[in-house]
């Protein structure tokens, strides 16, 4: 490394995630005469030194798109390195506004969906941000070890045929045998449909069947130097240190637990909503609040930051997967 060569500025930006109710968001196409001019973004820009994120956010989708934004929560932050500047992006979603987007500023507009991108090129910082909105706001996690086998297919049955879309096999109590049988009728139920199917902890399993990926114990996560070679890879994180952890190694997405209290944790102090907020605050991927939770904790969830909920117990009763 060279000495005495200065830091490059960082430019403080916010960019918006403007979401319509079928998860499709929207992408502008940069004008010319701005550098990366004819690159694909989200709409947004710099914020200026008198304003907060949440004030540019408004200003600019006003000034690009002619919207006025009613309800928007932070997201994710990712810090990308350009070669005339490093820029930290702070993403908002936006879920209301007024107004029908135009192309003020823009060449052009573009409904997208995050696993049907139809415009190019985008800008580099942006890739890992459709990964991102790949995930579902909802998390399942299962839980056979306390409804039963039957009753825990059957609930994963249901939920998928609303729409669940990402799901985790958690069955520490089964034998290898046992599992390797779980995880295959669970496999056989997700055949065909939409969700992702992830395995608690055993890289080698998840592997073998096939499945869509593993979500990492926090005691695994911190052990590991690597990301494990699995499509999706969730991890488990309680704590700076293991959200830090995650971070380094690229995982796709944490839960940050507890929140509330739990049975499955009944002595585990909770984090709340505002501790929550705080930790993740800044955070580059995307956090699903874990602990307690029922299906009408996802408004306040992501509120405080995170991209939805993992929830265990309360499947059966969630209507938005
Ligand atoms: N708006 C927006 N900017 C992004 C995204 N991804 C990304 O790397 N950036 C970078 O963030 C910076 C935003 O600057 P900008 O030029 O859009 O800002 P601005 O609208 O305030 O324009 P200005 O240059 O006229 O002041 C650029 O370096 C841009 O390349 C994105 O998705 N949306």
């Amino acid at each position: 490394m060279t000495h005495n060569m200065p830091n490059p500025p960082l430019v403080e930006v916010v960019a918006a995630i403007l979401t319509r109710p079928d998860d499709s968001f929207l992408l502008a196409c940069r004008p010319p005469g701005k550098p990366y001019a004819g690159y694909w973004e989200f709409p947004g820009g710099k914020i200026e030194a008198s304003e907060s994120a949440l004030q540019a956010l408004s200003r600019e989708l006003h000034e690009e798109l002619g919207i006025t934004v009613d309800r928007a929560f932070p997201w994710i932050t990712r810090v990308f390195r350009y070669p005339h500047a490093t820029v930290r992006l702070q993403f908002y979603r936006v879920a209301e506004w007024q107004g029908e987007p135009i192309a003020r500023e823009h060449q052009q507009l573009a409904w997208q969906s995050a696993g049907n991108i139809t415009v190019s090129p985008l800008l580099p910082a942006n890739q890992p941000i459709l990964r991102s909105l790949m995930l579902p706001s909802t998390y399942a996690i299962t839980n056979a070890s306390e409804t039963g086998e039957t009753h825990s297919l059957h609930a994963i049955r249901q939920a998928l045929q609303r729409g669940l879309r990402l799901l985790q096999i958690r069955e520490k109590h089964l034998t290898d045998s046992q599992l390797t049988r779980y995880a295959q009728a669970v496999l056989q139920l997700a055949q065909g449909t939409q969700a992702k199917v992830l395995i608690n902890g055993n890289i080698a399993l998840a592997k073998e069947l096939g499945l869509d990926g593993v979500h990492l114990t926090a005691a695994q996560l911190l052990s590991l130097h690597t990301r494990p070679e699995v499509d999706w890879c969730g991890a488990s994180c309680h704590n700076e240190e293991e959200l830090y952890h995650a971070e380094s190694l690229g995982i796709d997405f944490v839960t940050v637990s507890p929140v509330c209290p739990t049975p499955s944790h009944p002595n585990a102090p909770t984090l709340g909503w505002r501790k929550l907020a705080k930790l993740i605050r800044g955070y580059s991927l995307p956090v699903y609040a874990l602990g307690g939770l029922m299906p009408d904790d996802l408004i306040p969830a992501q509120e405080q930051g995170a991209h939805g909920i993992a929830l265990m117990r309360n499947l059966c009763t969630s209507a938005q997967p």
